[in-house]
């Protein structure tokens, strides 16, 4: 062992500053499986609707992530908004594993990226061929799709028709989603924020006065945002919200 009077002044600091990281990663430690062990307990808590459900809680995970990112300085909000989805992944892993399905053909690694970040390495990502299949496995509770948003197959229309139990809960690639993320979520669970639309007709002339954003068309069908605060399941079309 090297003699501690050895050690130059730059070494001891350097030394000092490691124990210090050391003693806080001690005690990150303690409170990370107090916190998984805490989000167990919440699952086992949980009053979901009928059926089965996802147990993931955008509303809940958005507050969350709100709260810690108005403490938080500036320059740290991009490390804090990442760890913590890898915390929140982990607490929701601890109510049962997350399985995601992607499905993106023209730019499948943007999607998943996307996908990544949102759900942490707790989740289990798959890429799939099949969108349709996709919301068929997600309809049955299994867990939730990541589709993208391209010509090649307007699964959204679906959205309106078959698959009514789905709500869109996220969209990634930035401001304009060029990807959305749906499952079977507890209505009451949805982010709030911008909300979802598909319907007939869509931006101009139907009379509706909301304000849209288009995201695509499809045989007279729009996928739109809009800042009104509608529900899903209305007759204007709400399908679900991004936050
Ligand atoms: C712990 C819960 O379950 C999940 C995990 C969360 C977390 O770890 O903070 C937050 C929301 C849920 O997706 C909860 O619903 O509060």
């Amino acid at each position: 062992m090297t003699n501690p009077a050895d050690l130059s002044p730059e070494h001891m600091a350097l030394a000092a500053l490691r124990h210090e990281i050391d003693l806080l990663d001690d005690e990150i430690l303690a409170l990370f499986q107090r916190r998984l062990s805490i989000a167990a307990r919440v699952g086992k808590a949980k009053d979901a609707p009928a059926g089965p459900h996802v147990k993931l809680r955008p509303d809940r995970e958005k507050a969350v992530l709100e709260r810690l990112l108005k403490q938080a300085a500036a320059e740290n909000h991009e490390a804090v908004e990442s760890l913590w989805r890898q915390i929140v992944g982990w607490g929701l892993a601890r109510q049962g594993r997350m399985q995601v399905q992607v499905w993106s053909p023209i730019e499948p690694t943007r999607a998943f990226d996307g996908a990544r970040l949102r759900f942490g390495d707790a989740a289990e990502m798959r890429a799939v061929r099949d969108p349709q299949a996709a919301l068929k496995w997600a309809a049955e509770g299994h867990g939730v799709a990541v589709l993208a948003i391209n010509t090649e197959d307007a699964w959204w229309t679906g959205l309106r028709r078959e698959w009514t139990g789905l709500s869109v809960f996220d969209g990634f690639g930035g401001d304009i989603p060029t990807a959305l993320a749906v499952g079977k979520i507890d209505p009451a669970a949805l982010p709030g924020g911008r909300r979802v639309l598909v319907d007939v007709g869509g931006d101009a002339g139907d009379g509706s006065g909301i304000r849209r954003r288009g995201l695509a068309t499809h045989h007279g069908w729009t996928l739109s945002l809009t800042d009104a605060p509608l529900n899903v399941g209305g007759i204007e079309g709400c399908v679900g919200s991004i936050g």
